[in-house]
């Protein structure tokens, strides 16, 4: 896989109309994310527009409910043939096993492979701050990163998603078959936004990420087109 294969970008538009306008503003890029934003306003319909132009999907929909629930859920979001999808966590580890046996029975029944299940463990937008004074979690962040990690690990998820600062760490712990996906990555040009726990785009692929997703460093350039073709000359000088 090249450099650029490993860039997944979001959609993180309000419609169809401008989702569509983007995948056609940045042909180069393969794996496309739909989150909550597109996926409220659309549903499946957007699947369809990615998979007709061959596309990678990433179904980001951060499942975060009892297991019966997530169950259900990740029974229908694997019956899309998407490629990987997003619970958290935090739902606890009976719903990692629940959602994990789900996606299986899911994918089988509707005659398509199975997504990569992967466990959000501290959202990106999360300072060390934040986690010890308004989630009252009493564990240094990259430590409880790797808990969370662990526990989708042994739960028998296909990996997890953790910011850049972290992704060293997990790999070592977790292995080389477990896929690490960071979201909050940043080129030394770009704004950091909401992201709190950001890395460049080449420090996080040595670090160990499979995947990387940046947004709006592109999405948001005055110039989509440059800003990737940057950021890929940056990865391509590690890859
Ligand atoms: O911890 C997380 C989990 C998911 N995300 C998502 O990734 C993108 C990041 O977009 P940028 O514009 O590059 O900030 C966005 O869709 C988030 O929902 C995350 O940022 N952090």
């Amino acid at each position: 896989m090249n450099a650029e294969q490993k860039i997944i970008v979001p959609l993180d538009v309000a419609n169809i109309t401008d989702a569509i306008a983007l995948i056609e503003k940045l042909p180069q890029v393969s794996f496309w994310k739909v989150g909550l934003e597109l996926f409220t306003s659309t549903g499946p319909q957007i699947l369809q527009e990615l998979k007709s132009r061959q596309k990678r999907i990433f179904l980001d929909l951060k499942f975060h409910d009892i297991p019966n629930t997530v169950a259900g859920a990740c029974r229908a979001a694997a019956g899309y043939g998407v490629d990987l999808l997003t619970i958290h966590a935090t739902a606890g580890r009976d719903a990692l096993k629940a959602a994990t046996e789900a996606v299986q029975t899911g994918a089988a029944q509707a005659g398509v492979e199975p997504p990569k299940l992967i466990a959000i463990t501290v959202l990106t937008s999360i300072s060390c701050r934040q986690l010890a004074f308004d989630l009252k979690i009493p564990l240094e962040l990259p430590e409880y990163a790797l808990e969370m990690a662990l526990m989708a690990q042994e739960a028998g998820l296909d990996g997890a998603v953790c910011s850049p600062q972290e992704v060293a760490q997990l790999r070592d712990s977790c292995g080389n078959e477990f896929l690490l996906v960071c979201p909050g990555v940043r080129p030394t040009w770009a704004e950091k936004g909401d992201q709190k726990r950001s890395l460049t785009p080449s420090q996080a692929l040595q670090a160990g990420a499979n995947y990387l997703v940046i947004g709006r460093p592109v999405t948001a350039a005055a110039e989509p087109e440059l800003a990737w073709k940057q950021i890929c000359e940056e990865l391509a000088t590690v890859a």
